[in-house]
């Protein structure tokens, strides 16, 4: 039991860690294997399975590094016994596809109450990782989900450099997320380093150390004094969510590297919006939007040629080549569309839903707004882009 009066109630497997071990907490259905996925930093540009041949990566961070690594001593500012004793070295679980169940392994069940099961399917339920869950994927995750009351502000939910052990969804509260540029938590006042982003209700955090094996890439704080968490086991997050996640942001990586308005934002901030991208093909002629209608989306040109029209106008007031985007104007405005966006050739759209634009593209809300627009009759068809 905490000295600050805090109580887990889940004992030893707290997912904040705690001061002792049990052999029954989750972390222990963890499968020993070689670990064969070594990889460079998930924030780094170009982050991906690298051969073994970088020793200097572990050096200076916690994490799943070999067995030696040290076990850093837990800062005064938080309550105590919060993070203390975390595991610090694990094998990669195995990668085998979920479907494979030649190895027994079944995910942790966790009961819930009629109450906290509606809280839980409401919090994930905007969260794009696990939109694409099949009906008894979506089932295990729901049981493997365990709740995390977060009592007071300025809890460390996750210390930068620690070993990865937990996926966190926020359901209830807002946290900070902080990137000290040694790679790890320090101490002293400052020793959280930068502020780098929040995280909301719906949101989630805590992926990067379990999908590639590497320390904690920021610390996560809770920002308010009364916060809700679920956390997912490394091992179910693994075998269920991380699958469809690496190959979403895998598959828009390099398109996403390519898009001149998203240029400015971090490979993280990237990363998030290949999580909420939906991609669509549509035959020349498909009218995308319609001028007039309500914005529900925004929309990235993947591949192919569109347009934009104006009502009463046969020539374009704008044209779009892959990599440029349209439909902002009526979500930034709260406005319908003004005008129709046709496609020229057959297209790939990659799409953004209103709220997650609005809560991803936040940081480059004034780039957005900087196109400049020229009214139907201004149109020389000569010089439109
Ligand atoms: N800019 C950022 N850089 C790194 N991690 C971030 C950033 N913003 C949010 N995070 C989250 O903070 C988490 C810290 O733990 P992980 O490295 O496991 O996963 C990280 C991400 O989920």
């Amino acid at each position: 039991m905490s000295s600050t009066g805090f109580t887990s109630p889940f004992g030893n497997a707290n997912p904040f860690g705690s001061s002792g071990r049990s052999e029954s907490g989750p972390m222990h259905r963890l499968v020993e294997e070689d670990e064969n996925d070594t990889i460079t930093s998930p924030t780094t540009p170009h982050f991906g399975v690298k051969n073994n041949t970088a020793p200097s990566f572990w050096n200076g961070f916690g994490g799943d590094a070999p067995s030696d690594m040290p076990v850093r001593r837990q800062p005064d500012d938080f309550p105590a016994h919060y993070n203390l004793g975390r595991r610090t070295s694990v094998s990669a679980e195995s990668l085998k596809p979920v479907t494979d169940n030649s190895d027994n392994w079944s995910p942790p069940v966790h009961p819930k109450t009629a109450e906290q099961l509606e809280r839980l399917k409401k919090a994930i339920s905007g969260n794009f990782l696990f939109n694409h869950l099949e009906d008894d994927q979506s089932a295990q995750v729901l049981g493997a989900l365990v709740e995390k009351p977060v009592p007071a502000k300025g809890i460390k939910v996750i210390t930068q450099g620690d070993a990865g052990d937990y996926f966190y969804v926020v359901e209830k509260g807002r946290f900070e997320v902080y990137v000290n540029s040694t790679g790890a938590l320090q101490p002293g006042p400052d020793g959280m380093g930068q502020k780098v982003g929040e995280i909301a209700e719906g949101g989630s955090f805590g992926e990067l150390a379990l999908m590639y094996n590497a320390p904690r890439a920021a610390t996560v704080v809770s920002a308010e004094p009364q916060c809700t968490l679920w956390a997912l086991d490394r091992v179910t997050f693994r075998r269920i969510l991380m699958e469809s996640t690496f190959s979403r942001r895998r598959m828009y990586e390099s398109f996403l590297e390519e898009v001149p308005i998203l240029k400015t934002l971090t490979p993280y901030e990237r990363s998030k919006i290949a999580d909420a991208l939906e991609s669509q093909k549509y035959p020349a002629g498909h009218e995308i939007i319609l001028e007039g209608d309500p914005g529900h989306s925004f929309f990235l040109l993947e591949a192919g040629e569109a347009a934009a029209f104006k009502r009463g106008n046969d020539s374009p007031v704008k044209n779009y080549k892959k990599g440029d985007f349209f439909g902002e104007l009526a979500l930034l405005n709260d406005a319908p569309r003004a005008a129709s966006v046709i496609s020229q050739t057959e297209v790939k759209v990659a799409r953004l839903g209103k709220n997650a634009f609005q809560r991803l593209l936040g940081p480059i809300e004034s780039i957005l707004r900087r196109t400049r627009y020229v009214e139907a009759e201004e149109v020389d068809p000569l010089q439109v882009s």
